[in-house]
């Protein structure tokens, strides 16, 4: 089978508010990001910063407050209800947390396959169209015979099964929230070593959750996101701030964690770089009697 073209994500000043009894929760606060067609994005950040509700948007499971939010260069944020389920069946593929949230335990694999490709047939994918189970499991190796019934594999395989269940359609792209959590190491670099296998051989975009550092090192980009915004990017393993468009910079962490909000940063020009320089508070820098009321260490 030839390779899958994988499709590009672009968001432009995403916002999602999740109304709820008494108040709001801004979970995406402008999000601008650009993921090439075919690329392999890791989606980093702290518990409650916006990474499950940015996937859920990209999967056109929930329709975002305002913004842009173009998958192939149509923005879904627009599309009416029947367009979004045909878009999610002809090319979204999905892999949820938790691998038997994606499987039936008491099917086979290759019926879990061909349960997961239903949705797909009923909106009109020609059967001949659709990998074949046994072409699934090679795909993302996947030893058990196609009779072994899901819930006797073994963490790596009920894994391994649920991604093949999340590409059973052929997706152009693929989310997948924290695949690799609750696995010991070995299996977790097997499922990794699936999902590159995936993204070379189909060409399929792919953006993946996870919190695990191992995990984030073997993509090759990584975009963290903190309270809603884009607070870093990665590449190799090296993380970088990123400018964002109302000249906001996301300081890493544990630079935070010195220099709370409100603290002051003298910006300096140093070579061809700059240099952040905190004025403490007291100092003539810190001006009048305001200043010295800032939370600076
Ligand atoms: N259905 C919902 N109703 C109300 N608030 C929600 C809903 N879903 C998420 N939130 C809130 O939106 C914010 C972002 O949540 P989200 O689940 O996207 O974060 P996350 O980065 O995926 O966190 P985690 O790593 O814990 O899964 C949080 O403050 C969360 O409490």
């Amino acid at each position: 089978m030839s390779a899958a073209v994988g499709i590009g994500v672009v968001t432009h000043e995403l916002v999602h508010v999740f109304h709820t009894e008494g108040h709001d929760v801004a979970a995406l606060s402008g999000i601008s990001l650009t993921i090439r067609p075919g690329e392999y994005v890791g989606l980093l950040g702290p518990s409650g910063a916006g990474k499950s509700t940015l996937l859920s948007a990209c999967a056109a499971l929930l329709r975002p407050s305002a913004g842009r939010l173009l998958l192939d260069g149509t923005n879904i944020v627009t599309l009416d209800d029947t367009e979004r389920d045909e878009l999610r069946a002809s090319r979204i593929g999905m892999v949820l947390q938790g691998a038997d949230r994606n499987v039936v335990g008491y099917l086979s694999v290759a019926e879990n396959i061909r349960l997961a490709q239903r949705g797909a047939l009923a909106a009109g994918r020609s059967p001949a169209a659709l990998p074949d189970a046994a072409e699934l499991a090679d795909l993302v190796g996947l030893r058990a015979a196609p009779e072994v019934r899901a819930d006797t594999l073994d963490p790596a395989g009920l894994q391994l099964l649920a991604l093949a269940c999340g590409l059973a359609h052929r997706p152009r792209l693929l989310l997948a929230d924290e695949p690799t959590s609750r696995l010991p190491a070995q299996a977790r670099d097997v499922v990794l070593a699936a999902l590159s296998e995936v993204n070379r051989r189909w060409g399929c975009t792919i953006l993946l959750v996870t919190h695990d550092p191992a995990v984030a090192a073997a993509i090759p980009r990584t975009v963290t996101i903190r309270d809603g915004r884009i607070g870093a990017e990665g590449r190799r393993g090296e993380e970088y701030s990123v400018v964002t468009a109302d000249g906001s910079v996301g300081l890493p962490a544990d630079v935070l964690a010195d220099h709370p909000p409100g603290t002051l940063l003298r910006v300096e020009r140093s070579g061809r770089g700059f240099r952040l320089d905190p004025v403490r508070p007291g100092t003539p820098d810190a001006g009048g009697s305001d200043a010295s009321e800032q939370a600076i260490p």
